[in-house]
């Protein structure tokens, strides 16, 4: 027998009720982190595509709709979509237990064993050879920067920490990040730093090979870009800076000044949108606090105070012309090597819909993600290092403000406004992934609604 003998983790008709791969899905997304609709039950699970990407691996797109109400005819069903990599064997090994979905009992994989194929050395290899070698399975498109030379045979892992997609880094040469909700249209995590590479921006690593689906509806599904060995991104660095007692001011600055780098470079990308101007800002942003503060109830003696920051907006119809945008920046984000600042995922906010995420924005909007990943940092010292953040927040503007020829800072309504719909933002990601963390956006929200910044 050999060492690791293949453990039969569940016998058809012994365990379980009769399950579909559907049924399974449904009761094993949920658990996942990247599931993005963990505050209501999954009502039911659609298989839109299936594909073999070799043998053992299935492809999937399916649809988790929270409802369980059909669509009105001619509109697309309700729901998210998720992209799925499942393994498909008869056994699984026991190094795999932590994948292991299920065993289907119905169906054409009926007696099979599903499991989660990002997390198998084998099917993540097989992967990358796929992206090396551009072309076509079934509706999948693999695609390639032919000036870039991707070895073959580099060891994969999957990184430990998921966050809002699962990433795979390879012989700590190349990171490849399989995106998990999929929406139709082109993903800006693949689309900005495409754009910046082609203008020089040396400041994101840029795509060298990504794929794609045409259907049901086309997508981007994965991106495959240089991943940066030594690098430690800035949440750690600041974590770390906190730790010893350390100012983080100077790396703040260096910040400031690589965010203005980008968003320069963004606007010469891509042409300057007009915007929606601060009125409609300030209503979106007044609905997203109603939304938000349906959903957590903590947040609704504070909403007062807050609609009086997006008020501030009407009738000012100042500020930086609006433009892409990272959309979602935080020290997470930024990762540093030497002294150089990278920015990275440029998805924009993982919740909000694909064609608000690609429309020009304010750039206030990133500065003010980046003033409160500051105080989230701060938070987690005890005591709390208010000034600390203070410090950081000051430094990151006049860096920005040194490369962008404007000051945040001379900006006090937008961003204030856009702090508070940040910390909005943050309430509710907090409240549906994290809810131990919601009490620090809380901070940020009472002080915003009651001392007003
Ligand atoms: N090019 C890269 N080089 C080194 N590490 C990277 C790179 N891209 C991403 N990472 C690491 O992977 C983590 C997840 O990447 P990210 O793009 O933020 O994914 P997600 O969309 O899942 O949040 C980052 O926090 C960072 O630590
Ligand atoms: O998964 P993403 O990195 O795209 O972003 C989501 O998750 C982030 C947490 O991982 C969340 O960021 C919040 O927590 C960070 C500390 O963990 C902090 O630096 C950020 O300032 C704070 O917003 C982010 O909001 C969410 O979109």
């Amino acid at each position: 027998m050999p060492k690791t003998a293949p453990l039969r983790l569940s016998s058809p008709g012994v365990d379980r009720p009769p399950a579909t791969l559907a049924g399974l899905l449904r009761a094993w997304l949920p658990g996942q982190r990247w599931f993005a609709g963990k505050d209501r039950p999954v009502a039911d699970l659609d298989v839109l595509s299936t594909t073999e990407l070799f043998p053992g691996c299935l492809h999937l797109l399916v649809r988790a709709s929270h409802t369980g109400v059909p669509a009105p005819v001619g509109t697309p069903p309700p729901g998210d979509c998720y992209q799925l990599l499942l393994g498909v064997r008869e056994y699984v090994s026991p190094r795999l237990a932590r994948a292991y979905i299920g065993r289907v009992n119905e169906g054409p994989l009926a007696g099979l064993a599903v499991y989660d194929a990002l997390q198998d050395p084998r099917s993540a290899e097989l992967l990358l050879e796929r992206l090396r070698h551009p072309g076509t399975t079934g509706p999948l498109h693999f695609e390639a920067d032919p000036s870039v030379s991707v070895p073959a045979g580099l060891t994969p892992r999957l990184l430990g920490a998921e966050q809002s997609n699962s990433s795979l880094v390879y012989g700590d040469r190349f990171i490849l990040k399989v995106f998990r909700r999929i929406q139709p249209g082109v993903n800006p995590d693949l689309e900005l730093p495409g754009a910046l590479a082609a203008q020089g921006c040396t400041r994101v690593p840029a795509p060298v090979a990504w794929f794609r689906t045409a259907e049901p509806r086309a997508a981007t599904l994965g991106v495959l870009q240089p991943f940066l060995p030594d690098a430690s991104d800035g949440w750690a660095l600041a974590l770390r800076a906190l730790a010893d007692d350390a100012e983080f001011t100077t790396q703040a600055h260096e910040l400031g000044q690589a965010t203005a780098d980008v968003h320069l470079t963004l606007a010469a990308a891509f042409p300057s949108g007009s915007g929606t101007g601060n009125e409609h800002t300030a209503t979106a942003m007044t609905e997203r606090l109603e939304a938000a503060a349906h959903a957590v109830p903590a947040l609704r003696p504070f909403a007062p105070g807050l609609r009086t920051a997006f008020g501030a907006l009407v009738g000012r119809d100042t500020g930086p012309p609006a433009q892409r945008i990272h959309g979602d920046l935080h020290l997470g984000q930024v990762l540093r090597a030497g002294r150089d600042w990278f920015v990275i995922d440029f998805e924009g906010e993982p919740s909000k819909p694909l064609a608000e995420r690609r429309s020009a924005q304010s750039p206030v909007r990133d500065i003010a993600g980046m003033l409160r990943s500051f105080d989230y940092a701060a938070r987690q010292r005890r005591p709390w290092r208010p000034e600390w953040a203070r410090r950081c927040r000051e430094a990151f503007c006049a860096g920005y403000a040194a490369r962008a020829g404007w000051d945040p800072r001379a900006q006090q309504a937008l961003l204030r406004a856009y702090e508070t719909d940040r910390a909005v933002y943050e309430v509710l990601y907090e409240a549906r992934h994290r809810p131990d963390w919601l009490p620090v956006p809380m901070a940020a929200i009472e002080r915003l609604a009651v001392r007003g910044g």
